[in-house]
This record gives C-alpha cells, sequence and structure tokens, in this order.
C-alpha cells in the first residue's frame, strides 16, 4: 500500500512580530495562507526507514537524517514499523515558504494513515519546527505565539499568486536577528472577512511583514523581487515568512499571474517563479 501527500507552499501574506520569549523565539500574528504550488510526499511500507529525494528543486536539501521528512517519520514511527519514503521537492529550500515544515506535515499526515497511528501532538510537532502545527491543515490560519496559537479563518477570497525566489537563501535566525524593533503592533484583533481578492488586497496593504526590512539588509536582491512584482500589475505583493520568496496576488483565473510570470521568467531566467492559486 502507498500513501501520497501533497505539502504546498505556505505564504505569509502578513508576519507581525510581536515580541520575543525568554528562549529567544519571536511572538508572532501572522495570516497565514498555502497555494497549489508545492512537494510531493510518497509513503510506502518497508521493513526500515529510507528517504529518496527527487524532483526540480533538491539543491540544499538534506537526505540524510537531518531532512525534516526523516525527523518526522522518527517522532511518529511506531516500534517495528518502516517506510519507504519519496520526497519530490519543487519549492525552493530555506525560502520562507515553509518547504521543509510543510514536507514534515505532509510526511506525519501520509505515515500516520500507513502506519494507522495518531497524529503527534503540540509539543512533539513544535520540535520539528514553529511552521510544522499551521502545516498541519492547509487553509487560511491567523497564527500567533511561536506558531503553536492557532485560529482556523473562514476560506479566503479566491486569488492567484504569483511566487518568485531570487535563488538565495536567507537564514531565519539571522533575519530574525536583524529585526530593529522586536516589539510591533499586532494585526487588528479582529480579522475582517474580505469580499474579494481587491478587498484583500487593499487590506493587506495596511499590514505589514516585519522581517522584509532586515531580509532585504542581508539579500538585497530581494528589493529586486520586489521592484518585479510591483511592476507586474499584481493587487498586492510581498515577501513571505523570513524571506526571500515573494509573493504577488492577482484576480482569480484571468491569466495575469501566468503572463507575469512569463515575463519576469523572461528577465530573470536565474530567478525561480511559480504561478498558482490561493488555497
Ligand atoms: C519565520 C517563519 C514564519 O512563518 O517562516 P519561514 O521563514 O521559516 O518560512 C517561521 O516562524 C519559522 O518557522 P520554522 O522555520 O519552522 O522555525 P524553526 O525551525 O522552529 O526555528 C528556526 C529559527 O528561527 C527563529 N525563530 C523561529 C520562529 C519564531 N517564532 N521565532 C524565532 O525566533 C529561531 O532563531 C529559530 O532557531
Ligand atoms: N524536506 C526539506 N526541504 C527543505 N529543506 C529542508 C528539508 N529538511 C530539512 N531542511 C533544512 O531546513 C532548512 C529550512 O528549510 P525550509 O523549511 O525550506 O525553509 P523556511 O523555514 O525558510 O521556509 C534548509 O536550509 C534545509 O537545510
Amino acid at each position: 500500500m502507498a500513501v501520497e501527500a501533497f505539502a504546498p507552499a505556505k505564504i505569509n501574506l502578513t508576519l507581525h512580530v510581536t515580541g520575543q520569549r525568554a528562549d529567544g523565539y519571536h511572538l508572532l500574528d501572522s495570516l497565514v495562507a498555502f497555494c497549489d504550488v508545492g512537494d510531493q510526499v510518497r509513503v510506502r511500507r518497508a521493513e526500515d526507514l529510507s528517504l529518496q529525494v527527487g524532483g526540480s528543486r533538491v539543491a540544499g536539501v538534506p537526505t540524510d537524517g537531518s531532512n525534516l521528512v526523516l525527523r518526522a517519520a522518527e517522532v511518529l514511527k511506531p516500534a517495528g514499523q518502516g517506510a519507504e519514503i519519496t520526497l519530490e521537492k519543487h519549492l525552493p529550500a530555506a525560502a520562507g515558504i515553509g518547504g521543509g515544515s510543510s514536507d514534515a506535515a505532509a510526511t506525519l499526515r501520509a505515515l500516520a494513515q500507513l502506519w494507522d497511528v495518531k497524529l503527534p501532538g503540540e509539543a512533539d510537532l513544535l520540535s520539528l519546527g514553529a511552521d510544522v502545527p499551521v502545516c498541519m491543515a492547509p487553509g487560511a490560519w491567523r497564527m500567533a505565539g511561536i506558531g503553536e496559537d492557532l485560529t482556523p479563518l473562514p476560506p479566503l477570497p479566491s486569488c492567484d499568486i504569483l511566487l518568485v525566489n531570487p535563488g538565495v537563501a536567507v537564514s531565519t535566525p539571522v533575519v530574525f536577528r536583524g529585526l530593529a524593533s522586536r516589539e510591533n503592533p499586532a494585526m487588528p484583533q479582529d480579522l475582517p472577512v474580505w469580499g474579494d481578492a481587491l478587498e484583500l488586497s487593499a487590506w493587506l496593504a495596511r499590514q505589514r511583514n516585519d522581517l522584509q526590512a532586515p531580509a532585504v539588509a542581508a539579500a538585497p536582491v530581494i528589493g529586486e523581487v520586489l521592484d518585479a512584482l510591483r511592476a507586474s500589475g499584481a493587487l498586492f505583493s510581498a515577501m513571505s515568512g523570513s524571506g526571500a520568496t515573494c509573493f504577488a496576488l492577482f484576480e482569480p483565473d484571468e491569466g495575469q499571474a501566468q503572463s507575469a510570470a512569463e515575463d519576469i521568467r523572461a528577465k530573470h531566467p536565474d530567478w525561480w517563479v511559480a504561478a498558482g492559486c490561493v488555497l
């Protein structure tokens, strides 16, 4: 028996850093969404645990026990069980779109079914990464705490999305360390219910990603990506997570995200560019 799970890209539509815990982790208030661009995980029964990594984006992805897929499998594995795991990477690594975290979550979903075991609790999920809890159930979430305080939101309005990464891996701790201020305002207590892509975009324009400025300072090419997205006719654009991937939102089903993707690819053949829709 084989089980497959899709690991969608995580997008921080907003990312407000509101404080810092005594252990150094930062408190966040983030509107998180997912899109139909992602990695694929396949698992099948085997005596031992093993991982094969393939796909179009294997650069920077470990193939040993440090891969989040194997770390997730170890957390779940009952004695005497094994699995042959295949990870097809399409998302760039260390890119602010939670590739590793989403892979870990997809692995847990697939193996829980294969082995007929319960999913791990919050502490085990967080031990794999602060972004792993939100990746367990891709959808629209308000994510607070360091990533464990999750409030489900009504589905977001249909939007097309364009993701662009300039090929620089940005270290999440380095970007957090570059923050000028660790105590910034949260999003409004009550979030609106956005009627359409335009309404959502107008609201997002009044919010922030506090990690954007330190990420641009660490990797100025992110500023070039943001300029290219602003010039693409998008309704809204910003950086996701700690970067370097940036996203732009478009009206749904009008092909604008696809044609903006083609334009940017033609001008920057070395950038990773993917168009899709918000899930
Ligand atoms: C910034 C965010 C926003 O969604 O996304 P990415 O840029 O990683 O996609 C996440 O909080 C990242 O989550 P994740 O990548 O799972 O983080 P972890 O592996 O747990 O932590 C990596 C390092 O980031 C810093 N870190 C992470 C989360 C957090 N709330 N505060 C932090 O200060 C810490 O220095 C930690 O050692
Ligand atoms: N399955 C995986 N895919 C990508 N990176 C992984 C994976 N497993 C472990 N890693 C390591 O995790 C780091 C962060 O990767 P990733 O989760 O893609 O980034 P981010 O946290 O910026 O969204 C990478 O630098 C890589 O060394």
